[in-house]
């Protein structure tokens, strides 16, 4: 599955939907067993959550934007399929939330291709979900770190910590997401499905037994003065980087 929604691959609300319709589609279809997430556009992988859904818009769309996001990531999450994601591209925030969901992270290997939880950069706090999801694969000391800090790992240092799993020359990222695929489609199954679920649904139940509390957290925080003002700052310097 070729991410495209251009220039820079955000999540907005209507690329989670296709996402979500996408994925059903795919787990329906007996034929299809595994899933290789990638972006069409090599450099971005996603820029993550859209900006453009965070600001400016009313309570009742933001709360819209992120039950539409969660629903991303319950469906993700919980896939029956293999996701092996190839990141070929920078991938910040809610791009390496929606790697860390996937089931093996590939990253090619090229010093602009960072991946982290940066939230604290923009003044905003990753959200519980998004902290537990790093803590699964990187462990709690190095999410607290990289959390706080809001880092941006480069490949070698996103390997070392544990971000992703592999690091490999550009040119062998299809190639070599294609032997893990196969590497991973020769176990049976149920089991690895069952597998996966055992080990994941902790982490499915805290949200899901927070979920309107936390669209209610998001609205609330997201509405504030504050957190509009910092995020149209944070764009116009977006949008000032290129003059
Ligand atoms: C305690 C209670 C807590 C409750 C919950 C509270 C808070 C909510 C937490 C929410 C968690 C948030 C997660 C996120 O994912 S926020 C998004 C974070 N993303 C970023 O910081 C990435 C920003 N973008 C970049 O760094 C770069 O754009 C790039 C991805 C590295 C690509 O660089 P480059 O190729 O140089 O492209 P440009 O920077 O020139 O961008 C091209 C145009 O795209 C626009 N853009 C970029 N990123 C976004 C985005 N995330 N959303 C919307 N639009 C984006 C950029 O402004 C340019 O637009 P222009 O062409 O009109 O100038």
């Amino acid at each position: 599955m070729k991410l495209k929604n251009p220039p820079v691959n955000s999540l907005s609300l209507e690329m989670l939907t296709e996402l979500v319709i996408n994925l059903e589609k795919l787990e329906n279809d007996k034929a299809v067993r595994g899933l290789v997430l990638t972006s069409e556009y090599p450099g971005i992988f996603s820029a993550g959550l859209d900006l453009m859904e965070m600001c400016g818009r009313n309570p009742a769309h933001y709360a819209e934007y992120w039950k539409a996001l969660q629903e991303f990531w319950l469906k993700l999450y919980q896939s029956s399929l293999v996701v092996v994601a190839a990141i070929n591209g920078a991938s910040p925030a809610g791009g390496c939330l929606m790697s860390l969901i996937c089931d093996y992270r590939i990253l090619a290997d090229n010093p602009k291709y960072t991946i982290g939880l940066n939230e604290t950069l923009l003044g905003i706090v990753a959200p519980f979900w998004f902290k537990d999801t790093m803590v699964n694969t990187i462990g709690h000391r190095a999410s607290e770190r990289a959390l706080q800090l809001g880092l941006l790992f480069p490949p070698a240092e996103a390997l070392q910590v544990g971000l992703v799993d592999q690091v490999v020359p550009e040119d062998k990222l299809q190639s070599t997401a294609l032997s893990v695929m196969a590497q991973w489609l020769a176990i049976p199954d149920h089991a690895r499905q069952l597998t996966k679920t055992m080990m994941r649904k902790p982490t499915v139940d805290h949200l899901v037994k927070q979920r309107d509390a936390d669209i209610q957290n998001f609205v609330s925080f997201v509405s504030r003065d504050s957190i509009q003002k910092s995020l149209q700052m944070y764009l116009q310097k977006l949008r000032q980087k290129k003059s």
